[in-house]
């Protein structure tokens, strides 16, 4: 498929209209393409093609219809024939490029003169059809003169208009280059410039290899583009036949699509196989299954193996083809060095790249390398040691023995899988504890927490020591709290935390995943044709970070001055992660109270009817009509019963309600008003 805005592949109809604007024939191409290309006079020429024959039309002057583009939907209207030509299921990405392309080509070249009837005619030439270049800068350029000159024209004829002090309509004098037939006023068009933002070579390559049908696993640590490639992938696939998922609602939410769950129809796929198969066929579910050629998966790192398993089998069965996922094209992408599947009860969960069918789905892997969100070489070589676990402090001896010795002790305690606890870590510093309030300390990622951290025992070098000792520990050691994505997690209050003994937290799992790459779970070098694909090129890829990597006073000192970024959007502040959930419960407590509004308590019974008072701590209490069952809900709840808020309070959701609006388990927003008639917050107006 191109990419270069010179071809779509698509469904086509084309309408002959008659002079009442009636279709008066029309001839559908379900699978076709059209190509943009110049005849023998360096006309622009628009080509359709079904595979079996081809037939053109010039665009010398045409309408567009654009509104559905995102669609992947489009009509050219081409004037002087009277013809439209419909373009559907186009992938979008591509469409716009295309239409871009056409509307550029079409604008620079109206500038060149048009050859008579008669000179065509005389030049005797033979017909020819060549597809057109790629935009280039030039053409741009040559638009946006013709845009300058056409506005300073318009400005000189509305300033000789208003001398002329009449007041009357006068026609905007327009000359044939400053014309456009998609809108009509070139002068308010903003000036043009070719895509800023284009995929690196490694993402180039990734697309490619998707293109080319094959399904494809692509990782890289955060930051190196793995989101926005997957958006330029899924704008660059039939949209009728493409499913965007991922694992979790906020990951499907950013990629405009359903959670991974919600499209398979077999609940969490724990049932046998004839019943999961049963569920897949109900009607609504089935169309799923059976529409799809390509689905991508994001997040795929909390893809449990055997539900991965289980996919693939119903994915046969339903669909009827022995061909690994029913020939389905898999497009997977995600970190195994960030979030791993959920366990359930004891058992731990595996990663679906431990799943029997990985192997014989994946054809190629890839690895993103470049890191796009920093630009700063040694901090991004530091997250990326810190992500292997291979970060080592390099402490000078008079820090080992000052005053944060218990700081110290007390986070190589929890280093090394020694977390005594909420109750003993109040005795963290031997008295020095600042107290629970003030406790928004280590493992409480966040933007502020180093300032918050004041008292003597929590001086930063103690706590760098402290986090060096968890940092530091090998990959086998890693099973202590250091392995932060479980308790994150936990202290989300997502329920996610599979516990200690599941701890299977991005260093455990970059761990096991890498030894299992370098021991025979890859593909096979036939495949291996991507950068960094797994086996020795990966590894290569990770040699520099496989010494350990110093983390000096300059480094440290860096990091925590980074704590202090106000990271702020639509005044949604950013999430502080936190390691236990009282340090949670005490953290939001805190910054409630920091609000202004006083603390005099009004209830809210969230199923009752009546109205409160609005200043202050708003409570509300979760009640159902069955009193005996409440208890059972409380418990399953991540949620307490009792909410307090107010205007002002960051808030997030912890269930998906409603993926398509974005009101998804983890979508986060500010309260800016109570209802005082309604209940409940059934208008959410800002949320991220
Ligand atoms: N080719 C590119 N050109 C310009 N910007 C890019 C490119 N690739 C990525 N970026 C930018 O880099 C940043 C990080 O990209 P992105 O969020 O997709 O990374 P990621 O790998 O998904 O990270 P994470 O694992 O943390 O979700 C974004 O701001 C994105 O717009």
């Amino acid at each position: 498929m191109s990419e270069d805005g010179v071809q779509v592949e698509c469904s086509i109809t084309v309408e002959q209209l008659d002079s009442a604007g009636q279709t008066s024939r029309r001839q559908v191409l379900r699978k076709a393409s059209i190509l943009l290309g110049r005849n023998e006079f360096q006309d622009l020429i628009l080509r359709l093609h079904d595979g079996k024959v081809s037939q053109s039309f010039a665009a010398q002057d045409f309408k567009l219809f654009t509104k559905f583009v995102r669609e992947g939907k489009c009509t050219i209207r081409l004037l002087p024939s009277n013809t439209q030509i419909l373009l559907s299921n186009c992938p979008p990405a591509q469409l716009g490029a295309f239409l871009k392309t056409l509307t550029i080509k079409h604008q620079a070249s109206r500038c060149d003169r048009a050859l008579s009837q008669r000179e065509r005619l005389k030049a005797g030439l033979p017909r020819s059809f060549e597809a057109i270049s790629p935009l280039q800068h030039k053409d741009i350029q040559k638009v946006n003169e013709q845009r300058a000159q056409a506005s300073a024209a318009g400005k000189l004829a509305d300033r000789t208009n208003t001398a002329a002090g009449r007041g009357a309509q006068v026609k905007r004098s327009r000359d044939n280059c400053g014309f456009s037939p998609v809108k009509a006023n070139p002068t308010k068009k903003p000036v043009l410039a070719l895509p800023s933002c284009k995929l690196n070579k490694e993402q180039a390559a990734v697309l490619s290899a998707v293109l080319s049908g094959k399904n494809v696993f692509f990782t890289g640590s955060a930051g190196t583009g793995k989101s926005f490639l997957l958006k330029r992938i899924i704008g660059s696939l039939p949209p009728k036949s493409t499913f965007s998922t991922a694992s979790t609602g906020v990951a499907a939410c950013h990629i405009g699509g359903t959670t991974l769950h919600s499209f398979a129809g077999i609940g969490s796929g724990s049932a046998p196989l004839d019943q999961c198969i049963s569920l897949a066929q109900r009607p609504g579910v089935l169309q799923h299954w059976t529409s799809c050629r390509h689905l991508i998966i994001d997040e795929v790192s909390m893809v449990e193996a055997h539900y991965f398993d289980k996919l693939e089998s119903v994915a046969r069965s339903v669909r009827r083809s022995t061909e690994p996922f029913g020939g389905i094209q898999l497009i997977v992408c995600g970190d195994f060095l960030q979030l791993p599947p959920v366990s359930k009860g004891k058992d731990k969960a595996q990663f679906c790249f431990q799943s029997r069918s990985w192997r014989k789905v994946m054809q190629v892997n890839m690895e993103l390398s470049e890191v796009r969100r920093q630009t700063d070489q040694s901090f991004i070589s530091l997250l990326q040691a810190v992500r292997v676990g291979r970060a080592r402090l390099d402490l000078g001896p008079r820090e080992q023995t000052g005053p944060g010795a218990a700081g110290t002790d007390w986070t190589r305690g929890r280093g090394n899988g020694l977390d005594p606890g909420t109750r003993e870590r109040t005795g963290r510093g031997n008295g020095l504890d600042p107290g629970p309030r003030e406790r928004t300390g280590p493992g409480n990622a966040g933007t502020d927490w180093p300032r918050e951290r004041t008292g003597p025992g929590n001086a930063g070098t103690d706590w760098t020591r402290g986090c060096g000792n968890r940092l530091d520990l090998g990959p086998r050691e890693r099973t202590g709290p250091g392995a932060a994505g479980t308790d994150w997690t936990r202290g989300r209050g997502n329920g996610l935390d599979p516990g200690p003994r599941e701890r299977t937290g991005p260093g455990a799992a970059g761990t096991d995943w890498t030894r299992e790459r370098g021991n025979g779970l890859d593909p096979g070098t036939r495949e291996r044709t991507g950068p960094g694909a797994a086996g020795p090129d990966w590894l290569l890829a990770l040699t520099p970070l496989l010494s350990p990597l110093r983390v000096t006073e300059d480094v440290t000192s860096r990091l925590m001055h980074s704590a202090h970024h106000s990271i702020e959007r639509d005044g949604i502040l950013a999430t502080r992660l936190c390691t236990h959930k009282d340090d949670v419960e005490l953290t939001n407590q805190n910054k409630l109270q920091q609000l202004p509004g006083n603390h005099g308590n009004h209830t809210t019974h969230l199923t009752a009817p009546g109205s409160h008072d609005l200043r202050g701590v708003r409570e509300f209490e979760a009640l159902d009509s069955d009193p005996s069952l409440e208890k059972t809900i409380n418990a399953h709840s991540p949620v307490s019963r009792l909410l307090q808020l107010k205007v002002g309070a960051q808030v997030m959701l912890t269930k998906n309600l409603d993926v398509a609006r974005g009101l998804v388990n983890g979508a986060r927003g500010v309260v800016v008003s109570f209802q005082t008639e309604k209940h409940g917050f059934d208008e959410a107006s800002e949320f991220i």
